[in-house]
């Protein structure tokens, strides 16, 4: 099985670096054209917490790829949740009708790539291990997390099955029947994740704010009760446990904060201290994954009458910082601090 990955960055490079180390059949495909020619000329090296390794590659830009006409049967989607569409949409002609793609993405992606190709050839996929592109065929690797495949229907299947067996070259990847249970503890998570980025400071040392911790907390269960409306029960993972933040009635303070001082240990430990969020702002200086992550859930929200002033005004903040209209600072998280203030279910 032959496996073409397209948009090779963190999460690609990291996975088909593991798939070619074990001796699968792995083509890269990435549209920066620097980092295909590195791997082509000399690998791809992987900097990970206990080991760096550099394996031999075969790499394409998208065009080069499309010249060749090859059925693709496999296909790892790796490439931010807003290049979904575009990433795919060329290769739409070599998919065949036993062709798969898998979403290893953050976002409900796999609602965009259903639409085009239908549910049958889309493989649902949570990921949550860290990553960071450092440059031309060079990757830094956070080290082992979360993985965890499954049919969007949640029936079992053979090829989740066997792509479960072949993603042990990487690490301990899972089969799960409630893909979707992930995908929305992803964005509970998510919630979180976009928060830590309005501070120029590591993901830990937000999540350590036990003044910020309710307000935080509210933001995510706009997310939860999002999820709650769409008939879904948002999983955890990693020391991330959605059942101790939401429904917020039921919500235990002591247990939640020892949760989260887990979850901060846990950040701070991992060689990726900020999140990708915070990367594409300060680092990469790029628009951030919000549009295709936080606003469609605004819009489900919306669309069950969800109120959502947090989430709202996180969106604006990240989009403020993208457009260089707000800087990073403490005093985002602290506005967002007024609004949950001013509202009248805090659940304190
Ligand atoms: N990195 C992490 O730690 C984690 C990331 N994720 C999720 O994984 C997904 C991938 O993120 P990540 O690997 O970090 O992103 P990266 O930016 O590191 O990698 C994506 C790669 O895809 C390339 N690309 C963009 N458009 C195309 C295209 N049309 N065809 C082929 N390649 C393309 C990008 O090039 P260019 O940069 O030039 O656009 C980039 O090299 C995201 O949804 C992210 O949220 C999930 C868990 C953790
Ligand atoms: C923080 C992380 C790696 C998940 O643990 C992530 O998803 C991101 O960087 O956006």
């Amino acid at each position: 099985m032959a496996i073409t990955i397209i948009g090779s960055g963190a999460i690609g490079g990291v996975l088909g670096a593991y798939l070619v180390r074990a001796g699968e059949d792995i083509i890269f495909c990435d549209i920066a054209q620097d980092h295909v020619d590195k791997i082509n000329q000399d690998g791809l090296t992987i900097e990970g917490p206990d080991e760096t390794f550099t394996v031999k590659g075969i790499a394409f830009t998208p065009s080069q790829l499309i010249e060749k006409r090859k059925p693709l049967e496999t296909v790892f989607l790796c490439v931010k949740a807003q290049h979904t569409e575009e990433a795919l949409t060329p290769f739409l002609p070599h998919l065949t009708s036993t062709s798969q793609v898998v979403s290893l993405q953050n976002g409900l992606c796999e609602r965009k790539i259903s639409k085009l190709i239908g549910p049958e050839r889309t493989i649902g996929c949570f990921v949550n291990f860290s990553a960071d592109y450092l440059g031309p065929g060079k990757i830094l690797y956070g080290g082992v997390a979360s993985l965890y495949l499954g049919e969007l229907d949640g029936s079992a299947t053979a090829r989740i099955e066997a792509l479960k067996d072949k993603l042990q070259a990487w690490g301990p990847a899972q089969v799960t029947r409630n893909i979707w249970g992930y995908l929305w503890g992803k964005m509970s998570y998510a919630g979180l994740l976009y928060a830590t980025a309005l501070v120029d400071e590591t993901m830990a040392a937000v999540v350590e704010r036990h003044d910020l911790r309710d307000m935080l907390m509210e933001l995510c269960s706009e997310i939860l009760e999002t999820a709650d409306k769409e008939g879904i029960t948002p999983l955890g993972f990693d020391d991330w446990e959605p059942a101790l933040v939401y429904p917020r009635e039921t919500r235990d303070s002591e247990k939640l904060d020892a949760q989260l001082a887990k979850l901060a240990e846990r950040m701070a430990a991992n060689k990726k201290t900020k999140s990708g969020i915070w990367r594409d702002l300060a680092v990469r200086k790029r628009e951030t994954e919000v549009d295709a992550q936080l606003v469609p859930i605004l819009e489900i929200g919306e669309s069950h009458g969800v109120e959502m002033p947090l989430l709202s005004a996180l969106v604006a903040a990240i989009k403020e910082i993208e457009s260089g209209e707000r800087k990073m600072s403490w005093q985002n998280l602290y506005e967002l601090q007024k609004i949950y203030e001013s509202l009248p279910r805090k659940a304190s």
